[in-house]
């Protein structure tokens, strides 16, 4: 099936069931993927922590050095890339790094191009520490470290800004990838029962307008036997604020065909990204 053109071409992000066990989470999420490939996405994105199951204690276990292309996730990821020659988005890992003799973890996704070479690397920056009482407390810096880069990547159609889910919240880190010439912006995400229903669409809806590009939140299936609950609903929202393609929590595969002339006309017609009062205010990357 023929998706693309030079202004257009179809992205998937697979909300896969994740399980405890590594072995068939990756060979699940390759399956996912190749039957995205073969429906004709070119860019497809798995969800955050789609090798493990998303629970601060179990990262270290679960961490792998994604600088040994061996490793099971990354080799899985570049092979099943190059394999359908697409762009992969691989949702995120628990990263392990050695630094001064010491191990740390970050929450990263690896972005790999049709030739399975790694095109990008992003660690989330802002780490999920919150405690709503009564409902949810989680601590992503027990055992992980933020990382310190604004990741955006090159494809054929587009320049693509990467974020990890709680990472959405924060207005300036999608505005420095838009800057840097983003036309779409990708955040693999695990929001929860509280936060989803209240925040999960709002939040999406408000980076494609606030930047005018197209936003894709991409999750793991709800499974009621992990510790943690998400609230699915992966969905891809466009320039002007509308949801173009959406789930509910099972197991699916959301398909979007992307029309970056809808980019280029609503920036043209209400060109706020022109606009900025940069006499008044500024924002800087460090
Ligand atoms: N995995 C995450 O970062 C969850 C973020 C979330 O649920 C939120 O409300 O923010």
């Amino acid at each position: 099936m023929s998706t693309t053109s030079t202004k257009s071409f179809r992205f998937a992000g697979i909300q896969l069931h994740v399980t405890s066990d590594k072995e068939v989470n990756l060979r699940h999420a390759v399956e996912k993927v190749k039957e995205a490939s073969k429906n004709g996405a070119r860019v497809v994105c798995l969800p955050e922590i789609f090798n493990s199951p998303y629970q601060s204690s179990l990262f270290p276990q679960y961490a792998e050095d994604v600088s040994d292309p061996s490793s099971p996730s990354p080799k899985a990821l570049s092979d099943v890339a190059k394999e359908e020659k697409i762009y992969l988005i691989g949702g995120s890992i628990p990263e392990r790094e050695a630094i001064n003799g010491e191990d740390k973890i970050y929450n990263t996704c690896l972005i790999y191009g049709p030739d399975g070479k790694l095109l990008a690397k992003h660690r989330k920056v802002h780490l999920f520490d919150i405690d709503v009482p009564g409902k949810i407390t989680f601590r992503e810096s027990d055992t992980l470290t933020g990382g310190n880069d604004v990741t955006v990547f090159p494809t054929e159609w587009c320049d693509i800004g990467v974020g990890i889910c709680y990472d959405i919240r924060f207005p300036e880190l999608a505005q420095v990838a838009t800057s840097k010439g983003s036309k779409m912006l990708v955040y693999p995400g695990a929001f929860n029962m509280t936060t989803g229903p209240a925040h999960w669409e709002l939040l999406l809806r408000s980076r494609a307008v606030d930047n005018q590009l197209f936003v894709a939140g991409v999750a793991p299936a709800r499974n009621l036997e992990s510790s943690y609950h998400s609230w699915g609903h992966t969905s891809v929202i466009e320039p002007w604020g509308s949801v173009l393609s959406t789930t509910e929590e099972g197991p699916s595969i959301v398909y979007a065909d992307i029309d970056l002339d809808r980019v280029d006309d609503f920036r043209s017609s209400i060109p706020t990204l022109r606009q900025k009062r940069r006499d008044l205010y500024e924002l800087v990357e460090k």
